[in-house]
Formats: structure tokens, sequence, C-alpha cells
């Protein structure tokens, strides 16, 4: 069985270093002409995977969205992940969980077991309960080839607070997250499958990423303000695991499919030159 970071490995080298979020805020639907409802909700995800499911190599989901809608809107996730696998793209569920062990496993169930009607390739979780609490997302997942990514340092501005806190030890909570991170992925080839969270937006981290040896997920591009060249700044000699990712600002370019081609294009050539990856 491939694991998620060489399937992780493979997409990128295919389609390029870009990951794009399904955010679909209510202000996003209104603004392409649909109903804010699940008839709108449907259409908007449809054209979205129609214009890119088959170019880009990750595409996210955020939950939040569907389930505003109850279970139809689950529903539409749903098909919205089956879609997304059938033209290529690797799903990666933004739900951000967290909880006791025993109740982790049952997240581990829900999103990383093939048999699951949600079931995606990778999942960002929450590590405030201790990272060692989401040890059943990280067995499930390896267990089936699958990927999680944890917050370490978020993109908006009140996760400072909590994630630069010092603990005994003299290392910050994030450090301390990163840490335990590198260590699940140590020796993996060509990449880990267990990656972090890292906003675009956070500048010059402070924080040792190099031996993470696994995915690190950046958002904050776009509409939050930061932007390709800042990525130097976050992430420094780790440039080369970043996978940047967006959601407003390609979803902003929609209804028109080749629109949100187009935003895709454009914002994956300005994050290759950025990462300095060759076209
Ligand atoms: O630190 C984090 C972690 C997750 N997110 C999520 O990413 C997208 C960002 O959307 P934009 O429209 O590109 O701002 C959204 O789903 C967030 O929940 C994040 O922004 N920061």
């Amino acid at each position: 069985m491939e694991t998620f970071g060489a399937r992780l490995h493979r997409a990128v080298a295919e389609r390029g270093p870009l990951c794009v979020g399904i955010d679909p805020h209510p202000g996003l639907l209104t603004a392409w002409g649909l109903s804010d409802d699940v008839a709108g909700l449907e259409r908007f995800c449809a054209t979205v995977v129609e214009a890119i499911g088959d170019r880009v190599a990750v595409v996210k989901p955020q939950s939040a969205f569907f389930e505003r809608f109850g279970a139809r809107g689950v529903g539409v996730l749903e098909s919205t992940i089956r879609q997304l696998r059938d033209l290529g793209a690797l799903t990666l569920l933004d739900v951000k969980r967290g909880d006791i062990g025993s109740t982790v496993a049952a997240y581990a169930s829900a999103y990383l077991d093939p048999s699951s009607p949600l079931y995606v390739d990778a999942v960002t979780a929450s590590p405030y309960l201790g990272v060692g609490s989401l040890a059943p997302m990280f067995s499930t997942a390896a267990e089936h080839g699958g990927g999680v990514f944890v917050l370490a340092l978020t993109s908006n501005p009140e996760g400072a607070s909590v994630q630069r806190a010092v603990g005994a030890g003299g290392r910050t909570v994030a450090q301390t997250v990163i840490d335990e991170i590198s260590q699940l992925n140590r020796g993996a080839e060509p990449l880990g499958s267990f990656g972090l969270v890292v906003g675009a937006t956070v500048g010059e981290t402070g924080h040792d990423l190099d031996s993470v040896n696994g995915p690190l997920l950046a958002p904050g591009l776009g509409a939050q303000g930061g932007t390709p060249a800042g990525l130097r700044t976050v992430f420094g000699a780790a440039l080369p695991w970043v996978l940047p990712s967006y959601s407003r600002e390609v979803l902003g370019a929609g209804p028109d499919p080749a629109g949100l081609r187009a935003a895709t294009e454009r914002v994956l050539a300005d994050c290759r030159a950025a990462l300095g990856t060759a076209d």
C-alpha cells in the first residue's frame, strides 16, 4: 500500500504544489448568483470540482460550510469528495478534530477508514488535548495510507497566544507539536504522511521546521494577506515541503469555470516561482 506521503509527493510532482480549498461562504454563493441553501451548495461544489478537480494536487473542502446545512449538506460533502477522487485529486478534509483518545478513534473511523462514507485522503487535526490523544488518527492513517495535518502555527492572529506559549521544558507549544510530528515521520521516504499546518501569515516563526520530513500546509494566502513571496520568510530551509493553500482567492474568480481555472493557474505559477520549483 502506498503511503499518503508518497501519494502526495507524486501528486505534487504531476500537478504542482497547490491545495485549493472549497469554502462555500454564504457571500460567495450569493456572488455566484446561487441560493444560500443545499441546492446552491451542490451547484457551487460541482462547478469547482469540474473546473479544477483534474488539475490540482490537493483539494481541501472546509467541513463547516457543509455542516451548516445539516445532513443534506454533509451529503453534498460526501459526493464532492467522491467526485474529486474520480478526477485524481487528493482530498484533505479541513475539520480540525481533536478530543480524548477514545473519541479520536471514532473520528479516525469517520474520515480515514476507507469503508466510511466520509473517507478522505487526509484530515486536519487539533493537538490541544495533547498530540498523544491523536494517536488513533495516526494509526488509522498509517493502516490505510492516509494523512493527518496537525495545527502548529495557525494563520489567525489569535493563535499565537496559545501556540507560542512556553512550557516547562522551555519549548513553545508549537515546537512541541512540531517535534512530535517530526518523530512520527522519521525515516519516511520520499515524504512522511503526517503534516503540520503553519499559516502563510505568521512571518518569521523562530521555530525549527527543518526536520519535519512531512508536508507543511500553508493556509492564509490571498484573502488573509499572506503572499507567495512571504513563504520564504515563514519556512526558510523547510520551503521544499510547503503545500500552499488558497480558498477565497481562487473561488472569488467563479462561477465561470474558465475564471476558476485561470485563477488556479495564476496562484500555482506564483507558488512555483516562490518555492523555486520548475514548471
Ligand atoms: O491556520 C489555519 C488553518 C486552517 N485554515 C483554513 O483554511 C481556509 C482558508 O481560507 P481562505 O479563504 O484562503 O482564507 C479556511 O477553510 C480556514 O478554515 C486557515 O485559514 N488557517
